[in-house]
């Protein structure tokens, strides 16, 4: 079943005229990037698929329900969101705000339980973060942040993940960590969608990618199909040489 489903979707860009209709779904245990140049239009929709911004035309179901038949409870424990924030966030520790993740499963009233507590602490540990939980996260450093975005939604344990550029500020290692976890929660069933620009990691760990090109139209497939340099060079305005490491597709500019 579809996960995640765009029906003849157009992503409302300010100034911009309608490209052609996205319909295309995302099924459980999949991993997709979302690939394309700088002001494509990738962050635009991983919003309107976050129902933060109203689409222009056409629908998007999360689970098979439209999703303004959804409460924002509803939703929040179906789709996670790991999206870029502005730094001056709510004075909050890491453990705090990875129990933020808890509040979609909780009655208004109800505290979290030792077991929700438990969970959060599963989850920092998952992001190599537990060894700062007590600290603010105004603290940290953008990588930290973004681990603890990552543990925040692990802690809410949603079916569909919407990540932009989940691998921004992390280090080699904890982007290939990041990238690990998110095969890990593929394999579990999840449903995971990712904004990328490194085409390596796109190749390396997804299963599908949805190309967006500057003249409004998009395609969709395997990685092994889609990501070819011919297809790339196009998509980016950039030459492109390839070569296979371990039978994985490896770009570097040409
Ligand atoms: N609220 C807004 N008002 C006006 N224009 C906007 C607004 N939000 C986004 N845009 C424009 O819409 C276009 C798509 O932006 P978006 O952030 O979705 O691109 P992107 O593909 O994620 O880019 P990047 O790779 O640089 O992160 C850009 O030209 C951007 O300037």
């Amino acid at each position: 079943m579809a996960m995640l489903e765009l029906r003849e979707l157009i992503v409302d860009i300010p100034g911009r005229t309608d490209g052609a209709p996205l319909s295309w779904s995302a099924a459980a245990g999949e991993v997709w990037g979302i690939l394309g140049p700088n002001g494509v239009g990738k962050t635009s929709l991983l919003h309107t698929l976050a129902g933060l911004r109203e689409p222009r035309r056409g629908e998007v179901r999360v689970g098979g329900t439209p999703l303004p038949q959804l409460s924002r409870r509803q939703l929040a424990r179906r789709l996670g969101l790991v999206f870029q924030e502005p730094q001056d966030g709510f004075p909050a520790t890491v453990l705090e705000t990875a129990l933020v993740g808890r509040h979609p499963w909780l009655a208004p009233w109800q505290m979290e339980s030792a077991a929700d507590l438990a969970r959060a602490r599963e989850a920092l540990y998952r992001v190599d973060m537990a060894h700062l939980e007590q600290r603010l996260v105004t603290t940290l450093s953008g990588g930290e942040r973004q681990r603890v975005r990552l543990a925040t939604v692990l802690t809410q344990d949603p079916g569909v993940w919407l990540l932009d550029e989940p691998t921004n500020h992390l280090d080699l290692h904890h982007q290939v960590a990041v990238m690990k976890l998110i095969r890990a929660l593929a394999g579990e069933g999840r449903t995971l969608v990712m904004s990328l620009h490194d085409l390596n990691l796109a190749a390396r760990w997804c299963d599908r990618v949805l190309l967006l090109f500057p003249d409004g139209q998009a395609c969709w497939g395997p990685v092994r199909e889609m990501l070819v340099p011919a297809a790339l060079e196009n998509l980016y305005g950039q030459s492109l040489r390839a070569t296979e490491l371990d039978g994985h597709p490896v770009f570097v500019p040409g």
